[in-house]
């Protein structure tokens, strides 16, 4: 057996076109065109290429491209000028702080110095918290990628058990409380987990977000799971993910490919999160 193919690429490009479509119909109302600001700090090769991505998507979704570029050797106060230079500018809608930053950088301070209401990678703790609570607010893209994922291939989730792998802030997190407000019940594994492959094999969705490459083999995945691969690696013949895809594409009911699975859509939905940025910030009837 060979699983079922999620594509993202596909799903991302229908995203981008309903955001389009929704920043057309803002503007007719009488809004403003909706402003992205990426910030990248220093010259990380991969974080040059997700930025360049960023910023060509929201052109052609008909926002404005609103990037600033600092050097590697910043300091802490001039990023934090820049944030709020950002937060007070009306023209720009949403804020993302491009990750990983210089290792002399206060990354989470840096982050919190986003208003919640610009916060378009959900990252800062108001937007943690509301998505803690289950109330309205800006999600992280990552996790609202791959919920969009799981509902444009009708995988059922209330009710199944949905095993999370890595319990980072930017993925693992929010992606169990995502789940968890979708009635799964959810497994958090991480580094310290006992039995990882037994926890792994349990699940009927199971979302890798370790940060190793090929860590879940197929051994780890029951026949017919839902197998999500969040993991990007840079490998010596091309992109990887955290499964061992060729071994686990013989087991799994359906699988993200890496490349062309959640990265795509962790940029449609930075572009949905700003339109709903600016649509919060300047509604109209
Ligand atoms: N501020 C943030 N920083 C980072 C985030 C984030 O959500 N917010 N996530 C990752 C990187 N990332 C977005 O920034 C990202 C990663 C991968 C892709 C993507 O489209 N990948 C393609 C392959 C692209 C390539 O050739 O490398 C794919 O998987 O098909 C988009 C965005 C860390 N930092």
């Amino acid at each position: 057996m060979t699983a079922g193919r999620l594509d993202g690429t596909a799903l991302a490009r229908q995203v981008s076109e309903e955001v389009a479509k929704g920043v057309a119909a803002f503007r007719a109302a009488g809004g403003t065109t909706p402003g992205l600001a990426t910030v990248l700090v220093g010259d990380d090769p991969a974080s040059e290429v997700y930025v360049r991505n960023k910023r060509r998507l929201c052109v052609e979704a008909g926002m404005l491209d609103l990037h600033r570029r600092l050097p590697a050797t910043a300091e802490q106060a001039e990023v934090t000028a820049l944030i709020d230079e950002l937060a007070a500018d009306p023209a720009v809608s949403g804020i993302l702080l491009q990750l990983p930053l210089p290792a002399h950088l206060d990354a989470p301070t840096l982050v919190e110095r986003i208003p919640a209401a610009k916060d378009v990678d959900g990252l800062t703790t108001t937007s943690a918290g509301l998505l803690a609570q289950g109330r309205p607010g800006l999600r992280p893209c990552t996790p609202a990628g791959v919920m969009r994922i799981l509902d444009a291939y009708d995988v059922p989730l209330e009710g199944t058990h949905a095993v999370v792998v890595g319990r980072s802030v930017l993925v693992g997190q929010p992606m169990a409380q995502l789940l968890q407000q979708r009635n799964a019940t959810v497994t958090v594994c991480h580094s310290r987990t006992r039995d990882l492959v037994g926890m792994c094999r349990s699940a009927d969705v199971l979302v890798v977000a370790a940060g190793k490459p090929g860590i879940i083999g197929a051994d780890a995945v029951a026949p017919g799971t839902t197998v999500i691969d969040v993991g990007i690696h840079r490998a010596p013949d091309g992109l990887i993910g955290d499964v061992d895809a060729p071994a686990v594409a013989e087991v799994a009911g359906l699988l993200t490919p890496v490349p062309g699975g959640v990265g795509p859509m962790t940029i449609a939905m930075l572009l949905s999160n700003t339109l709903a940025a600016a649509t919060a910030a300047h509604p109209r009837d």
